[in-house]
């Protein structure tokens, strides 16, 4: 494969396996589970797993950063919030590598130049589509948005579903969890603060066409 058609590899200085040293990997967990990884309904799975964890683990080759670097400046001087809101995003946590469902809302306050909104959703799932901590996502999310766009201010909420809580160990359907990072004028100032959260709180397309 050429370097130019290669995806980025932006994960951390491990050695990566071979594809089949991970697939055996999956069949070693078969074999731990009480299965026999031999039987015909199984034996395709180590390969599908693979294919799945490419999908589910696709952030490792995405530079956020590089998501933003197009920008508009043609916004006759827009300086009010700009919020992308009900965000879906699935992620995998990484004590347990169960998912994590949930909905983040992406919000800043523009400093003469805008990003276009689909790029703050990519954002999102870039940093989501690896193993993460909601807590370590939120941050992630809010600080690169701070630091490429250089805003007057970044806001970040995320709420989720981590199943790690609800198929295993505590057993709390139902139960969610709400982080936020609030960068620049979200954080200094409450009337921003404030009036971000009556735009969260308004009414969603769908409840309006309802
Ligand atoms: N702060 C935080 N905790 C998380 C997140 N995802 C999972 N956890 C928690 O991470 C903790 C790991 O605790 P441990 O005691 O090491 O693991 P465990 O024995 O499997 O814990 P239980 O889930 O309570 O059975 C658990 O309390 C999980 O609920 C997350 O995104 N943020
Ligand atoms: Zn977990």
């Amino acid at each position: 494969m050429s370097n130019s058609s290669s995806p980025k590899d932006l994960r951390s200085p491990v050695s990566r396996p071979s594809r089949q040293e991970a697939e055996e990997a999956v069949r070693v967990l078969l074999r731990w589970a009480g299965e026999d990884p031999g039987r015909e309904g199984l034996l395709d799975t180590p390969s599908r797993v693979a294919r799945a964890y490419e999908e589910f683990f696709e952030g490792y080759h995405i530079s956020p950063e590089e998501l933003l670097a197009r920008t508009f400046a043609e916004v006759e001087d827009y300086d009010e919030i700009v919020l992308l809101r009900d965000i879906r995003f699935e992620s995998h946590c990484e004590h347990h590598m169960a998912p994590i469902i949930g909905r983040a809302h992406v919000a800043y306050l523009p400093r003469r130049r805008v990003v276009g909104i689909s790029k703050l959703a990519r954002v999102v799932e870039a940093y989501a589509r690896r193993f993460q901590i909601q807590e370590r996502l939120t941050a992630q999310i809010a600080n690169t948005i701070d630091a490429v766009l250089e805003p007057h201010g970044t806001a970040v909420i995320l709420e989720a579903g981590h199943q790690c809580m609800t198929t295993r160990g505590v057993h709390r359907p139902g139960v969610s969890m709400v982080t936020s990072r609030m960068l620049g004028v979200f954080r200094e100032n409450s009337d921003t603060r404030r009036e971000l959260m009556a735009m969260l709180n308004r009414p969603t397309i769908g409840e309006l066409s309802a």
